[in-house]
């Protein structure tokens, strides 16, 4: 008796669901893969040996037993075919795999950007914080908390993070690594003028100053305050160019020529989004802006891998803070709500948009 599942399906269809609800309900297996790599070293090793490498070369620096060849040589296989790991053939065009002197690895320019220095990989030693607020998301789609991390913990994210200092540490790390590789594609792109002409500039939420950093040092006749909460800044030095200031940007931001929010608006709803443009804008001089480096949802300029990334990001920002991510209509709806004038998208790198709004 065919399940009542089935009647409309034909075998074709039975067969192409079965591949397809693997590759989706097993889809979580590229990241424990990955997650697998980078304990056991696999991107610095290849990276220290400075060529690619065979595997038998590979086990031995990671100190693995050549008894666990047969499975080692599978998990490399899946990280070529997740495009962690590059395999290159020896010109011996009949190789076998699995036969150890004929194929070299290499990383990808993935690792490049996972590795140990990259952003939001080094979680292990936040793997329960970071893990626990996904479990049992379904939860959340019955209850009432402002967000699924607010379900785990009993807590908002931000005031989470400013009570336990090892998640702290680790998320302003990771921000803070984030922003470093963001900057260095910014200034690569001569920062398209977006800073230029400015005599003072706040960075609201701007952590721990690594962008303030950054403009600072490309721009030294700057006045650049950072923004954010006390338990953040509390204790980070400034320089002659660099002010730390603790406050709520919700309440008052110091005035100055423009603003930056980096990462900011999409931590927040549509009413609270408002209310820090309109601090926004009560900061700026009239002919100042407010310089927005964020997502930009649906942007016909991104490729599908990088609106799937968007996504996730997104389901990030809906799991962690019951925020979103926003499309172009999205935004400029809040812009105006929030009494700004006009704007314009400067230019987007990689996930992210760089707005300039104006009174
Ligand atoms: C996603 S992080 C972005 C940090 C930084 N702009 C960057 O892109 O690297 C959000 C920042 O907003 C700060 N923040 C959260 N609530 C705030 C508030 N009420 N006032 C000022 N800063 C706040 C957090 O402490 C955090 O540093
Ligand atoms: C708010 O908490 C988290 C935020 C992020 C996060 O990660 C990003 C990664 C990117 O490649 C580009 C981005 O623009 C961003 C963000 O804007 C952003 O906020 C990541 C986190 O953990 C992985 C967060 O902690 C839960």
């Amino acid at each position: 008796m065919a399940d009542h599942n089935d009647q409309n399906l034909t075998p074709s269809d039975l067969l192409l669901a079965e591949t397809q609800s693997w590759n989706q309900l097993y889809f979580f297996i590229e990241h424990v893969t990955l997650k697998c790599a980078l304990q056991l070293g696999i991107p610095n090793a290849i990276t220290k040996h400075g060529k690619p490498m065979t595997l038998s070369k590979l086990m031995s620096s990671l100190s693995i037993s050549p008894s666990k060849y047969p499975y080692f040589h599978r998990l490399t296989r899946i990280l070529v075919r997740y495009g962690l790991l590059i395999l290159q053939k020896h010109e011996d065009n009949n190789v076998d795999d699995g036969d150890d002197s004929k194929g070299y690895y290499s990383l990808a320019p993935t690792d490049r950007y996972i590795m140990k220095d990259g952003p939001w990989n080094s979680m292990e030693d936040q793997d329960s914080f970071f893990f626990k607020a996904w479990n049992c998301l379904g939860d959340w789609f019955r209850n009432e908390d402002p967000s699924k991390f607010y379900t785990a913990y009993g807590d908002l994210f931000w005031t989470k993070l400013s009570r336990d200092t090892s998640s702290g540490n680790w998320f302003h790390a990771n921000m803070a690594r984030d922003s470093r590789s963001f900057m260095n594609v910014l200034i690569g792109n001569e920062f398209k003028d977006v800073f230029k002409g400015l005599t003072s500039l706040v960075d609201v939420g701007g952590g721990t100053g690594t962008v303030a950093m950054a403009i600072t040092k490309k721009f030294p006749d700057m006045k650049c305050i950072v923004l954010d909460l006390p338990p953040i800044v509390a204790n980070l030095q400034g320089s002659e160019n660099l002010e730390f200031v603790a406050g709520d940007m919700f309440q008052k931001i110091p005035a100055a020529n423009a603003v930056l929010l980096k990462s900011i608006l999409h931590d927040w709803n549509d009413e609270e989004f408002v209310k820090i443009l309109k601090n926004c804008k009560d900061a700026i001089t009239r002919s100042g802006k407010v310089i927005i480096i964020d997502m930009v949802m649906e942007n016909p300029e991104l490729d599908d891998e990088a609106f799937q990334a968007q996504l996730f990001i997104d389901m990030l920002m809906m799991v962690f803070l019951g925020s979103k991510e926003r499309n172009k209509k999205e935004w400029e709806k809040l812009f105006f709500d929030a009494g700004f004038t006009s704007y314009k998208i400067i230019l987007t790198l990689g996930l992210r948009s760089v707005i300039e709004l104006y009174p």
